[in-house]
């Protein structure tokens, strides 16, 4: 039952004589469907059939819609229950529940009927409970029965009501949770020109944006969908309750359980702690922690080399220990809260309750007294006088400890409430951050039939905080160190397709960089343009720290294409083998198990053939220009220049940023920045093929001299002995 695209594709890769089942069902595991809006649905496989899961990218025009909903708010606003909260609850509920007849809706309105369900249950449970008494009182056998059979009879609705309930509740949830986190996602992996994930830290401060996205997302739609059950039901049960109550309490009973509420919440809101506060707080230690785990694993390798765990550790524990006091601190203040709260709903009301029962029943007594003298049967009045003061008494007494609970939930809903606000807080600011972002000015595209890559008096800067978040912030600008900073100034050169520029200068100069201001990276600042082709056809960065992405052998070097967009360029296991070769890598397949085997590549493949890696991208990908930046620093020279020779007999022109003077002989200009604080910059033709050779034939035979050094040095050492031992 596969749609026929699906088909189609797959036996595009089955069409192959070499595929494999394991290969196939691989295939089918990354295949998706486009679908005519633009959407795209996935298969799984799941439990022997094929589920489809429909992916739908939050359109950008939907994206900039909601940004005027999520203005920046001061960081120095602490949440609490006020009008910025019921605003930033809104903005992020209308991406939580885009319309009215979404399924959120449907779930909402079902989990409502169940509240309302319950509450009416409840009361029902407890005038039956006063019957039962009643009939029991009055030893009246059959009515007992009767009422113990619709004791059963209602206990089926209410068990059934909680559970639905709770399931609801979970359901709601999780739906929020996709929906915001999906919202999320496509704003932060965002693509140029908004790069919103490469950007966020440096140019907005937020830091820690795993734990918004993983954590904090999933506890505010727990917490939310908490809340609307733990507000709603009790607030139906205090009215309902209150309304059955006061039939049997009268107008004076009535008012005084409209007193016992006010003091209530006058007592409990003068010691109720800033609990948002505190709960945003919590989370902001707890990314800490987290991040701090997070590194460890990532650069485990490079600490056990120091043998750093030690040190690691204690880093580690202080973000711990910070988390937990702060924790503590939490309950030690709830202690103090929580006392007064089991005071107040627990003993108070209850007292408060007692004098309320009591009204009716001296009430009752005092208007019946003649009634017993003059009845027919007076010991049967005063029976049934009994029995229905006991019918009212537990009927009561039961609404009035639903409502002392209906109560103690309000109280609790309240401080989940506050919590609420200070997940709702840290929320608003991942989205409110997100959407503020500006985008960088688009590189100018270069002319289809002569492609160059140009800069155009840029000043290459490191990006400075964005002015709104540093006015948001109250603070003065450029909060990151050094951010502002001119690295080098006025720059300008264009480059053709077939030249090839080397740049170099030593350390720390902004030699990447200029590769992030050609990649569109960073802004081209000082009033400057970057112009050069667009897309990773146009231009093809390889970072100096090799990125290995989790995939198969294959995803490596095919990235950031996928797998269905590999298939559907028709390009074969043969072309891979031959660029594989290509970087001197042709061992991988077999050595690790075939195309499709999937590892932790970070750690299996060492640096060197990381770099390799990188450089095998390049050859897949072909682009017109490939900036290489010190990316094969870790590769022996021999191979190295075998790929500079590959790249540029395939037609790629390089853009390589090396201090490797080696390098040289595959360029044709060199733009050297000597880093001397004023930005200043050179840019010179490197020469003919023949002076190159010249020069690097040179430098050859220069380093050869230089590494001899250390030889000559020591047979000096030698003599020198050798002469004083004779003199002596
Ligand atoms: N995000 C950032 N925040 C602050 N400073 C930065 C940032 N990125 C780069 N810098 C600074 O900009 C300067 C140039 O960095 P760049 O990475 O371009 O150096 P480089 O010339 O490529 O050096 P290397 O040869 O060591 O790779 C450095 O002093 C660096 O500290």
């Amino acid at each position: 039952d596969l749609p026929k695209g699906v088909l189609a594709r797959l036996r595009s890769v089955a069409a192959r004589p070499d595929v494999s089942q394991e290969e196939l069902a691989q295939a089918l595991q990354q295949v998706y469907i486009d679908e005519p809006d633009g959407s795209k649905t996935l298969l799984v496989p799941y439990k022997g059939r094929i589920s489809k899961v429909p992916i739908k990218p939050t359109s950008p025009a939907s994206l900039a819609g909601n940004a005027k909903r999520f203005p920046l708010v001061p960081t120095s606003h602490k949440p609490s229950l006020d009008k910025t909260f019921l605003r930033q609850l809104f903005a992020i509920m209308r991406i939580a529940f885009p319309s009215w007849h979404s399924k959120e809706s449907l779930i909402l309105v079902s989990h409502s009927f169940f509240l309302v369900l319950r509450t009416v249950l409840s009361v029902g449970v407890a005038r039956l409970d006063g019957r039962i008494v009643r009939d029991l009182v009055k030893a009246d056998g059959v009515g007992f029965l009767k009422g113990l059979g619709l004791w059963f009879l209602l206990a089926i609705p209410s068990t059934y009501t909680n559970s639905m309930i709770r399931h609801l509740q979970a359901k709601l949830s999780l739906r929020m949770r996709t929906r915001l986190t999906r919202y999320t996602d496509d704003l932060y992996l965002s693509s140029a020109p908004d790069l919103r994930y490469y950007r966020v830290a440096m140019e907005a401060g937020l830091d820690d944006v795993d734990q918004y996205i993983t954590g904090d997302i999933g506890a505010f739609c727990d917490a939310l969908s908490g809340i609307y059950g733990n507000v709603l039901k009790p607030s139906l049960d205090l009215v309902l309750f209150t309304s059955q109550l006061s039939r049997s309490l009268g107008i004076r009973g009535t008012a005084m359980l409209f007193l016992n509420y006010y003091l209530t919440a006058k007592i409990l809101r003068a010691v109720t702690p800033a609990f948002g506060r505190l709960a945003a707080v919590e989370a902001r230690l707890e990314g800490e922690y987290r991040a701090g785990m997070g590194r460890v694993g990532r650069e485990s390798e490079e600490v056990a080399f120091y043998g750093g765990g030690l040190q690691e550790r204690s880093i580690l524990w202080r973000a711990y220990l910070r988390l937990i006091k702060h924790v503590n601190s939490i309950y030690k203040i709830r202690i103090a809260y929580e006392w007064t709260e089991d005071f107040v709903i627990k003993y108070l009301w209850s007292a408060a309750g007692y004098c309320l029962i009591s009204i009716p029943v001296f009430f009752t007594r005092r208007r019946h007294v003649g009634v017993q003298t003059q009845g027919p049967k007076p010991h049967e009045g005063a029976d049934n006088e009994v029995a229905n003061r006991t019918e009212t008494y537990i009927s009561s007494r039961r609404l009035l400890l639903s409502l002392a609970d209906a109560g103690g939930r309000l109280m609790y809903a309240y401080k989940d409430l506050l919590e609420l606000a200070g997940l709702t807080t840290r929320l608003y600011t991942l989205l409110s951050t997100l959407h503020n972002l500006p985008p960088l000015p688009a590189p100018l595209a270069s002319s289809s039939d002569k492609a160059v890559v140009a800069l155009r008096n840029v000043d290459v800067a490191i990006p400075t905080t964005a002015p709104a978040f540093a006015a948001a912030a109250e603070s003065e600008s450029g909060s990151g160190k050094g951010s502002g900073t001119v690295l080098v100034r006025g720059l300008s050169f264009e480059l053709e397709q077939g030249e090839h520029l080397m740049i170099t200068g030593s350390n720390g100069v902004g030699k990447t960089a200029i590769a992030r201001v050609l990649a569109g990276l960073w802004a081209a600042q000082g009033g400057g343009a970057v112009s050069r082709p667009l897309g990773k056809s146009g231009v093809f960065v390889v970072p100096q720290r090799a990125y290995m992405v989790t995939g198969t052998l294959l995803d490596q070097i095919i990235y950031p294409d996928t797998y269905p967009q590999f298939a559907a360029s028709g390009n074969t296991h043969k072309e891979l083998m031959e660029i594989l070769t290509a970087v001197n890598l042709a061992y991988l397949p077999a050595r690790e198990g075939g195309w499709t085997t999937r590892k932790e590549w970070r750690d299996v493949l060492s640096g060197g053939e990381k770099q390799r890696m990188g450089m095998a991208r390049v050859f897949y990908h072909r682009p017109k220009f490939a900036i290489l930046d010190e990316c094969t620093s870790a590769v022996s020279s021999d191979v190295e220049g075998r790929m500079y020779e590959h790249a540029k007999s395939l037609g790629i022109t390089l853009i390589t940023i090396s201090l490797r003077p080696t390098l040289m002989r595959y360029h044709t200009q060199l733009l050297t920045i000597p880093g001397d604080g004023t930005g200043r910059w050179t840019l010179k033709r490197i020469g003919t093929a023949e002076e190159r050779m010249d020069l690097d034939r040179e430098i050859v035979s220069l380093e050869h001299r230089l590494a001899e050094v250390a030889q000559w040095e020591t047979r000096l050492g030698e003599l020198e002995r050798l002469l004083s031992a004779q003199e002596a």
